[in-house]
This record gives structure tokens, sequence and C-alpha cells, in this order.
């Protein structure tokens, strides 16, 4: 298959060397300066650029009816707008926080910790993440998508970066040289501790998750999940 790159930063690179192993082509490589480029060229997009440009990136894709994954985090204040483009398009979209299969088994797994937890009042929950310096927002989309999960199946109503209020998740998130991403969740009582921690060794599984969806994305219409992809949870 034809993939367009958009962002040829740490990630475009890695799915580069993926897709290539799998048999793909790239045939387009879009990065900051690149304003005039056809995106038609390319059977599937594939996004991991950085938050100001992802919507534009993305509708652009609906609009060329090309199907585009999309791991670019930090853009989601914008997503039901894009959501909507791509139903007006006919389109095709995957938005993933995380594309590894190993997050994603996390997700489910939080998402079932946070349901036997939901009435043990003792208990507190919270969150760390931590990443690479050159890492543009904060918390990670991954922390996002783990608080979300637990607000989902508790009584919590909301997150906030270090204090938060008794109804919500805090999360702290750490910035140190290299880290490709570590995520904990953790339930304190007075007498235990409950964590769970997904550590991601380098970037290979994320690029790897993304080649995955763009294989499974071409010839559907509709906008998807990584649970689809993956067809577990
Ligand atoms: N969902 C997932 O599994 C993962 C998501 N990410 C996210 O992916 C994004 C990219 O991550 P990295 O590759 O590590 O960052 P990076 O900073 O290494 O690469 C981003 C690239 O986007 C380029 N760029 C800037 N403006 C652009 C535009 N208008 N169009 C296309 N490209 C443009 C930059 O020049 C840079 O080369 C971040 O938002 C990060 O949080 C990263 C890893 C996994
Ligand atoms: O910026 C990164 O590097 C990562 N971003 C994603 C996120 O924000 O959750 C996924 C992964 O943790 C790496």
């Amino acid at each position: 298959m034809k993939i367009a790159l958009l962002g040829y930063g740490k990630m475009g690179k890695m799915i580069e060397q993926i897709a290539l192993s799998r048999g793909h082509e790239i045939v387009l490589k879009v990065d900051a300066n690149d304003k005039e480029y056809d995106i038609a060229l390319a059977d599937v997009a594939i996004d991991f650029s950085i938050p100001t440009s992802a919507f534009n990136n993305i509708t652009n894709c609906f609009k060329n009816n090309v199907p585009v994954i999309s791991g670019t985090t930090g853009w989601l204040d914008q997503y039901k707008e894009a959501v909507d483009i791509c139903s007006a398009n006919n389109g095709a979209f995957i938005y993933a926080s995380n594309f590894s299969l190993g997050v994603n088994v996390f997700f489910q797994l939080n998402e079932y910790l946070a349901k036997l937890m939901k009435n043990l009042s003792q208990y507190n929950v919270s969150m760390e993440e931590i990443h690479h310096t050159q890492k543009l927002d904060a918390p990670s989309g991954t922390a996002i998508t783990l608080a979300e999960g637990i607000i989902n199946n508790t009584s919590l109503s909301g997150w906030k970066l270090d204090k938060a209020d008794a109804n919500e998740v805090p999360i702290v998130a750490k910035r140190i040289v290299n880290v490709p991403g570590t995520h904990t969740v953790s339930y304190q009582s007075e007498v235990d501790s409950i964590d769970i921690t997904h550590t991601a060794h380098n970037r290979e599984g994320f690029a790897l998750g993304a080649v995955i969806a763009a294989e499974w994305i071409i010839g559907k219409h509709g906008v998807f999940s990584m649970k689809d992809v993956l067809n577990i949870g």
C-alpha cells in the first residue's frame, strides 16, 4: 500500500522502517515546511505531527478521499469537528492516543480495575506519566484516555494535572530525557497500594500498531478505534 507520512519526526521515521519491512511504499513524507503536496497519491495517510497541525492534516485527507490514521496528541478539542468532516466526506479515520498493543491491553485492564475499585472508598486513585523532554503536550494523550477509562467506570467526574479536587483523577506529568512513555495508575489506602504500570521500551510498538491500523482501514468508511482494529474488549 502507498503511505503518506504526515510528520517525519521520531515517529514518522520509525513508521517508515516498519512500513517498508511489511512491504509498503512511502509515497509522501510531509514535514513542517511542506505546504504543497498531493495527498491523493496515497492509499492511506499516517499523521504523527504536532498538536497545531493535526486537524488540518487530517481533514485535508478526508476532503481528498484518503483514509487517515492519527496518533498526534494534544489537539482533541477539535476531534468532534474532525469526525463531522469525516462523516460529511464519507471518509475513514482512526485516532488513538496510543497505538501499541500493550497499551491497548492496559486500557482494558485499567477499566476493569476501576470497576473493581468503584465502591472501595478507602482507596484514592492517581496517575503518573513520564515522557521525554521534547514532548509538547501534558498530560499525555494516553494518560487522558486512562483517566477517561476511570471516570467512565467510577463516580469521579474529571481529571486535573497536579492538584485535583476530591472528585477528580490527579495526573502528574514528568519529563525525563529519552523516556519513550511510562504510565502508572495507582490506588492508595492507609494500609496498601495497588499500582499498574505500562512501560514502553522504545517506539516500535506505537509504530507497528499505526501501520497495522493503516492496513486494516483500507476499503472501510467510518470512524473507528484500536478496539476495532485489535478486536479486543
Ligand atoms: N498515538 C501514539 O501511539 C503515539 C503518539 N505520539 C504523538 O505523535 C506526535 C509526534 O510524535 P514524535 O514523532 O515523537 O514528535 P516529533 O517532534 O519527533 O515529530 C513531529 C514532526 O512533525 C513535524 N511537523 C510540524 N508541523 C507539521 C505539519 N504542518 N505537517 C506535518 N508535519 C509537521 C515536525 O517538523 C516534526 O518533524 C506527538 O503528538 C506525540 O504525542 C507519539 C508516539 C506514539
Ligand atoms: O509524545 C510521545 O512520545 C508519546 N505520546 C503519546 C501520548 O501522548 O500518550 C503516546 C506515547 O506515550 C508516546
